[in-house]
This record gives structure tokens, sequence and C-alpha cells, in this order.
């Protein structure tokens, strides 16, 4: 028996992806291929190189090469995009769209050449339409095609909780839905901590003010960055949602998926609770909503699709 192991593409050598390719190297995951543009194809090697020298301290055996050549990312299970422009003080990510759909549509075409049976994962903002771009370039079915952004969101939402508690953040519980953009909906109805519902435990001022510090949780490390955006917490959400599917875990976790029908959407990339295992996306749960959760939901997908119809322009 020969045992392949595991191939992972990341594109995009920038803070996301460097960071990315470290923590899936930490965790052994899989071989990392790093890739950018040719023009910065020595800086790329080198970041790869740096990743790789590593190892021998921290113990991982994960292979990591730099290559701007997409025929080394051939036969990859997995391909996380993070190709594009980040966003500045005082852009929203809608402001990305027009020069990072192009980026998306040209690295998707590689990815359909030369992995074509691997599971992808977009990152670029603004995620859900480049999610979409990524699925109409594609053509791959749609459990393989899936957009990151309610892992993060969620992972600050919990933040915030487990701080106004000060309990740990691993007994804290909750999601969000809907887009990866100021109008998402984090549901407090189905947020808890040690099973115990936060609207007991947390007034309905500070559940406020938590919600909406969760809402423009990227503009917040914007701020603070002053030149580009974050880069931690979203190579560690694309870290989970990739061992996940590695792992065949089936966890239960917000991803952006493809709507046929489901919360009344057609033909729309939104964030959703799913089944993430080694077949991507394997469900879809539909929550039932309040009425004046589905109101925000509802907002939160025209903004979508509003950023969708540019890039299909
Ligand atoms: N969905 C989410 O939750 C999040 C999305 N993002 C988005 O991820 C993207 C990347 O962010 P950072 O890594 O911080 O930016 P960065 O500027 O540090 O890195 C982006 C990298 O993409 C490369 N690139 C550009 N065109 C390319 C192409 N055609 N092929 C291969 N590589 C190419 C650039 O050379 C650069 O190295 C941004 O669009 C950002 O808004 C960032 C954080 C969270
Ligand atoms: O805010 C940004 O531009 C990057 C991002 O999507 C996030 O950190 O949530």
């Amino acid at each position: 028996m020969t045992i392949q192991r595991k191939k992972i593409t990341v594109v995009g050598a920038g803070f996301t992806g460097a960071t990315t390719a470290l923590m899936l190297a930490q965790k052994e995951l899989g071989d990392v291929v790093l890739v950018d543009i040719p023009q910065l194809e020595n800086p790329t090697k080198g970041k790869a190189l740096d990743l790789l020298e590593a190892s021998p301290v921290q113990g991982f055996d994960s292979h990591i090469v730099g290559t701007s050549n997409y025929e080394d990312t051939a036969g990859s299970d997995i391909v996380i995009i993070t190709a594009g422009i980040a966003r500045k003080p005082g852009m929203s990510r809608d402001d990305l769209v027009n020069t990072n759909a192009g980026i998306v549509k040209s690295v998707c075409e590689n990815v359909k050449t030369y992995c074509p049976d691997s599971i992808v994962i977009i990152l670029s903002n603004p995620v859900d339409a480049m999610t979409y771009a990524a699925y109409q370039t594609l053509g791959f079915p749609k459990n393989r095609v899936i957009g990151q952004s309610g892992v993060l969101d969620t992972a600050r939402y919990c933040t915030f909780i487990a701080q106004e508690l000060n309990v740990s953040v691993e007994d804290v519980r909750g999601f969000v839905l809907g887009g990866h953009g100021d109008d998402m909906v984090p549901l407090v109805r189905y947020s808890s901590v040690g099973g115990i519902p936060i609207d007991t435990l947390i007034p309905a001022d500070r559940i406020d003010a938590i919600v909406q510090r969760t809402r423009v949780g990227g503009g917040e490390i914007v701020n603070l960055l002053g030149n580009g955006s974050a880069y931690y917490a979203p190579a560690a959400s694309l870290v989970q949602m990739t061992e996940a599917i590695l792992k065949d875990k089936k966890r239960i976790i917000p991803v952006i998926a493809y709507l046929e029908g489901e919360y009344g959407y057609q033909d729309l990339f939104l964030g959703v609770p799913t089944i993430l295992g080694g077949n991507g996306i394997e469900k879809i749960f539909e929550l039932e909503l309040t009425a004046e959760e589905k109101a925000a939901l509802d907002t939160s997908a025209d903004s979508v699709r509003n950023v969708i119809s540019i890039v299909n322009i």
C-alpha cells in the first residue's frame, strides 16, 4: 500500500497566503505549494524556503515550495485562493471588486487546467462575489467551490462574547450568516456559552454592541493596521476549513455556499451553516429564522447580489 501525501496549493503569497502556508505545515495537513505572480517568483521562493527552514525547529515534515508556475500545483487536493489586493482604511471590500475579479478569474483558469479534481476555497475579497466568479470560471460542482467568511466572522463574534463574560473561548458557540460585509447576520438566538443561551447572560445593549463590532470587525483591523487587512485569524479560518475537508471531519461550520433555493435565494453565494467534509460542502442547513432575522439576511443577500452583478458584466 502506498500512502499518498496530500497536496495543498495556496495562491497569493502575501500576508494571508504565507500565514496560511505556515499554519497548514505546522498542522502537517499536507505539502504546500505557494504561488504568486512571475514578477514575485524569487520572493515567493524565498518565503517558502524560510517557512521550510522553520520545520526542524517546530518539528513538522510538510514540504513547502514557492513558484509562479502552475505546473507545480498539478494534482492538488485543495487550492486556496488568496490572490488579489487588500483594502486600506476608508475603503469597503466591494471597492476591490474590479481588480480582484480579473485576478480570481485568471487564477481559476489555471486551477481548472492543473487541479481539475481539487476542492477550491476562496478568500479574496469581496469574497461572496469572488466565490461566484470562481464558480463560473471553474465549472466545478458546487460542493467543490467554497468561500471563507463565516469561520472568521464567527471567530470574531465568539472572541467578543468570551471577553464580555470573561470565560473560555472554547465554551462559546454561535455563528454568523450572510455576506461578508457590514450587514452580515450574527445569530444571537443560536449563540450560547457552555450550552447557556447568551441572551440570558448578557444585557441586550451589550449584545447589540457585540453584534455591531462583529459586523465591522474586518474594518477595525484595517484601521489599526493602516496598510492592509487581517491575516492571522483569516489564515486560521482557512486552515480549519482545509482540515475539516482533508480529514473528512464533517464539521458544522458556516461557509459561503452556492444556493439554489435554500433560504429562498437562487443562483447566489452566501454564508450559511454547512457540513464540511471530504466532499467539500456535503449539506446546507436551513435554519428557522424569525421575521427580523430573515429581513436582515435579505438585506445582506441584496448587497451580495449587487456586487455579483458587477462581476457578471
Ligand atoms: N474572506 C475573508 O475573510 C478575508 C479576505 N481577505 C482578502 O484576501 C486577499 C489577500 O489579502 P492579503 O494576503 O492580506 O493581501 P496581500 O497583498 O498581502 O497578498 C496578496 C498577494 O496576491 C498576489 N497576487 C496578485 N495577483 C495575483 C495573481 N494573478 N496570481 C497569484 N498571486 C497574485 C500578490 O502579488 C500578493 O502577494 C485580499 O483581497 C483581502 O481582502 C483577507 C482577509 C480575510
Ligand atoms: O476587512 C478586510 O478587508 C479583510 C477581511 O475580509 C476581514 O478581515 O474580515
